[in-house]
């Protein structure tokens, strides 16, 4: 069933207020475990991710991985002449949108047997859910085991004085812009900073990025922010660090923005992109009305039940819970919490132990991620730094990737590194860290290693192929035996 309002009341096992990655997913195991569920979207069926992050974000920068790669081949660059086809990519990009329309994913709703309410949805009390349509027509939705919040996050934009009248982008334009903009003065240094750059510079924009501290990337190893970095000014991007954006004007409405510096100096650019973070979807979802904060990240258990909510019917999977900001994360949970309430609506206990079926257990000791810039970083677990500061007894282990035979065949002049972070008590890893070109697809060995807590001993056993860039594992271990 696919409806809006018509001013009806209906009840469901299980409701779902959000239909990005993580709402879908837990609506797959509900309906997996014989419970009946609807799930209501206020945009499109698919999220965030499906049309203003993930997808458009990796269809832009995919091209640009591609050629950088090809040209980095002795034989294959020369067969590259020309650059990147901006109005193919850009079309590329539209195809995994599906054009922003989400008849695909709806039509997946409806397969796995879950009805579709379409409108903004509110809680209104314990397991009520308020859906008002479009149309202004309402429909009430009541719960009889779980009401599911996976409303995720929206971009932060900084209150800074003249932000109002410059029509800054966000990650939503960065991702679906059909123009390239001559100038793009990018402010922020996280992932989406870098990514977004990495992407607009090669389709022609001159990029600035505008980072307030002294490193990009500051959540992962320091050598990866700095791969990065160089990365970046190679290709043209102005990186300029230590500073930060005080002023915006954008004087006739239509012409360039002016950006006062904390310096004294000034920019000027066409387009300038806030890539400075994320805030909850929840302040408008009704969570006064069950004693909760509006407008606060959920903080939940590790079946991501919201613990502060009595009777334990209210969950929050994703972005939405803080836990990582993550597709991968969010489905996992959704996963995990959807067989956890089927469990309970089954009048059972869920396995919560660490690493049971219904524990959120690698959100805090293996959240995988990679970073699609040029070079791309991969990283998984724990930094050095994050596990000194845990109190773990470690070692760090780092190898020049540029020496391991697949990475020098797989492009001249390969720069790369490696790190394994080493717990010493329990000899297994707790974080690895790849930054160099390809090395996103490395990344799963090491979160196998991670979250398998594979001892060290045990991985003289996982043979990497030869001459492959994945040789780095063993050159990893030998540093580590010395
Ligand atoms: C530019 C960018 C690139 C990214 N790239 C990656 C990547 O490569 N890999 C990765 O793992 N992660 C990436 N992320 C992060 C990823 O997009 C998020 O972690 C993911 O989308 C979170 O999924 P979610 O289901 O929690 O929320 P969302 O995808 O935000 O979906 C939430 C859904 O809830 C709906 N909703 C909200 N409020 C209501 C309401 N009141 N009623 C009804 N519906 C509502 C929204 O319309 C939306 O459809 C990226 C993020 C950005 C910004
Ligand atoms: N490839 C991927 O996996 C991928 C890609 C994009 C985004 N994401 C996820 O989306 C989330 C959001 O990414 P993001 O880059 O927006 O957030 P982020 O938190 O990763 O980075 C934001 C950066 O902006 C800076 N910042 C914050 N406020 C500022 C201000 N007022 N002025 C200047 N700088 C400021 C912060 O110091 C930080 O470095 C992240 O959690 C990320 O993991 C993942």
């Amino acid at each position: 069933m696919n409806s809006g309002g018509d001013n009806s009341e209906s009840v469901y096992d299980v409701i779902v207020l959000g239909a990005g990655p993580a709402g879908e997913n837990v609506a797959d195991r509900v309906r997996a475990a014989g419970l009946t569920c609807a799930i209501v979207e206020s945009e499109l069926v698919g999220g965030e991710c499906s049309y203003w992050a993930c997808m458009p974000s990796k269809a832009l920068l995919r091209p640009v991985q591609a050629l950088a790669a090809a040209r980095s081949v002795g034989g294959a660059a020369q067969a590259v002449t020309g650059g990147l086809d901006v109005a193919a990519v850009l079309a590329r990009r539209d195809g995994f949108t599906s054009n922003w329309k989400d008849d695909g994913q709806a039509e997946w709703v409806d397969g796995i047997g879950a009805d579709l309410v379409r409108g903004h949805g509110r809680l209104d009390g314990p397991r009520r859910v308020v859906v008002r349509a479009t149309d202004g027509g309402s429909r009430t939705l009541t719960a009889r085991h779980a009401v599911v919040v996976a409303t995720g996050s929206r971009a932060v934009v900084p209150p800074l004085p003249g932000v109002e009248t410059v029509r800054p982008w966000t990650s939503r334009e960065a991702t679906s812009a059909t123009q390239v903009p001559a100038r793009l003065a990018v402010v922020g240094g996280g992932v989406v900073g870098v990514e977004m750059a990495t992407a607009w510079q090669a389709l022609g924009s001159h990029v600035t990025l505008l980072v307030r501290g002294s490193a990009l990337l500051d959540q992962v190893e320091p050598f990866a922010g700095e791969l990065v970095a160089e990365g970046l000014t190679e290709a043209g991007v102005d990186v300029r660090l230590g500073v930060s954006a005080t002023q915006l004007r954008r004087p006739d409405g239509g012409g360039p923005v002016t950006v006062t510096l904390d310096d004294g100096s000034q920019l000027e650019a066409d387009e300038i992109l806030f890539a400075t973070g994320r805030a909850p979807r929840t302040d408008d979802i009704g969570l006064d009305s069950v004693g909760l904060e509006p407008g606060s990240w959920l903080d939940v258990d590790e079946t991501c039940r919201v613990a502060a909510v009595e009777d334990g019917w209210l969950y929050a999977v994703g972005d939405v819970n803080h836990r990582a900001l993550l597709t991968h994360q969010g489905k996992y949970q959704a996963r995990l919490t959807g067989d956890a309430i089927g469990v309970r609506a089954a009048g059972r206990e869920p396995d919560t132990r660490p690493w049971g079926a219904h524990a959120a257990t690698a959100d805090h000791d293996a959240v995988p991620q990679v970073v699609f810039t040029h070079p791309e970083v991969a990283a998984v677990g724990l930094t050095a730094r994050q596990a000194a500061e845990k109190g773990l007894r470690t070692r760090v282990v780092d190898y020049d990737l540029g020496s391991v035979a697949g990475a020098s065949l797989y492009a001249d002049g390969y720069r790369g590194r490696a790190r394994m972070v080493v717990d010493l008590d329990r000899d297994c890893l707790v974080g690895v860290t790849f930054a160099g070109p390809g090395v996103g697809e490395l990344l799963h060995s090491a979160t196998v290693a991670v979250a398998g807590q594979v001892p060290v001993a045990r991985l003289w056993h996982a043979v990497p192929a030869y001459p492959t860039v994945s040789e780095v594992w063993l050159r990893l271990l030998e540093t580590y035996r010395g």
